[in-house]
């Protein structure tokens, strides 16, 4: 039943049909969790289709988040990212430098060599005491910009709590095991824009990349991604493999936190933004992607799961608040 999304060299993402759990019967629930959880346990992504956000709700959050990055870069920055704390608001080119680095002075480094070729704006829970959103004014094309995001934000948090059960089936745990790690919302929306380059830009520096390689830190993110292409997941074997776009689907991965949870076996798997793989043109057209990154309620302690280890020797994390390892993560990050 199941179609591989991307194959190659020993990675297989798997094509899900979400609605076959959402709406199948108790066998097509129960086949399509497994295929989830599967998908999750060998190469740490999948893509889905037939999830509940549609085409329509999608472009409107891709044009809204165009208009956005058209702002003055000074009206741009007047929104800047502060602290891993509030982890909202934008960020230009070079300051983020994902990668697996923990060392500060070692991003530093990286940073001033080849900055990522992206800027992004993130927007965080609305209503989080003491960290507000920093939403922009409303005028002209940007009229309307804090209701599409936060309809999106809410969809969004509906999908990774589906997402969530469909684990917990694969896994043989209840339905709604996780229901209650996921209903606060602790999740962040992150727009990104990677702009035009000028194909010499690779040529110059063999290094750059749009986003520079990375794991992802929480229990799932969403990943939503225009035609453009560029997105590469690390095969077992170490290699980078296109995961090319497909149209109308979702790209989505494990992050560290559910990797941790899962006692390492679900899979926290590498990925990076480059090039796209049509090479001849001199400028390579802008593109925009949207990730949604999920994490557990930011409160909530997050151990082995049951079902991941027989005994307690064989846990091989200790206990660790959902909070406090996302922003040790951000520290390390920014
Ligand atoms: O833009 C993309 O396709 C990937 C972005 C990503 O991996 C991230 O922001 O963590
Ligand atoms: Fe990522």
């Amino acid at each position: 039943m199941e179609k591989a999304a991307v194959q190659g060299d020993g990675l297989l993402i798997p094509l899900i049909d979400f609605s076959k759990f959402l709406n199948g019967d108790e066998t097509q629930k129960l086949e399509t969790a497994k295929a989830i959880l599967k998908g999750f346990q060998t190469a740490g992504f999948i893509y889905l289709k037939n999830i509940p956000i549609t085409t329509e709700t999608r472009s409107h959050v891709f044009n809204s988040s165009a208009r956005l990055f058209e702002l003055p870069i000074n009206t741009k920055l007047s929104h800047a990212w502060t602290t891993p704390q509030a982890n909202r608001g934008y960020s230009a080119p070079g300051r983020e430098k994902v990668s697996l680095l923990t060392d500060s002075s070692e991003v530093e480094k990286v940073r001033t060599a080849a900055p990522d070729i992206k800027e992004s704006f993130e927007i965080g829970r609305e209503g989080e005491p003491g960290h507000p959103n920093h939403w922009p004014v409303e005028e002209g094309e940007l009229v309307g910009f804090k209701a599409t995001m936060s309809d999106f934000f809410d969809q969004c948090k509906a999908l990774h709590v589906d997402v969530m059960r469909a684990i917990a089936v694969g896994m043989g745990l209840e339905p709604g095991f996780f229901d209650g790690f996921v209903d606060v919302g602790d999740n962040t929306l992150r727009l990104l824009h990677y702009p035009a380059v000028n194909r010499e830009v690779f040529k110059i520096n063999p290094g750059q990349v749009r986003a520079g390689e990375h794991s992802d830190y929480g229990s799932i993110t969403l990943l939503f991604q225009d035609s453009r292409g560029g997105l590469q997941v690390k095969s077992p074997n170490g290699q980078f493999i296109d995961a090319t776009p497909i149209e109308g689907t979702c790209v989505v991965n494990a992050g560290d936190l559910l990797a941790r949870w899962s006692n390492d076996t679900i899979k926290s798997t590498i990925h990076r933004v480059v090039e796209p793989p049509q090479g001849d043109v001199d400028v390579h057209p802008p593109r925009y992607s949207i990730a949604y990154f999920c994490n557990p309620n930011f409160k909530d302690y997050i151990e082995a799961l049951p079902g991941t280890y027989a005994t307690e020797a064989e846990k091989k994390y200790d206990g660790i608040s959902s909070g406090d390892y996302l922003v040790q993560r951000l520290t390390a990050t920014y």
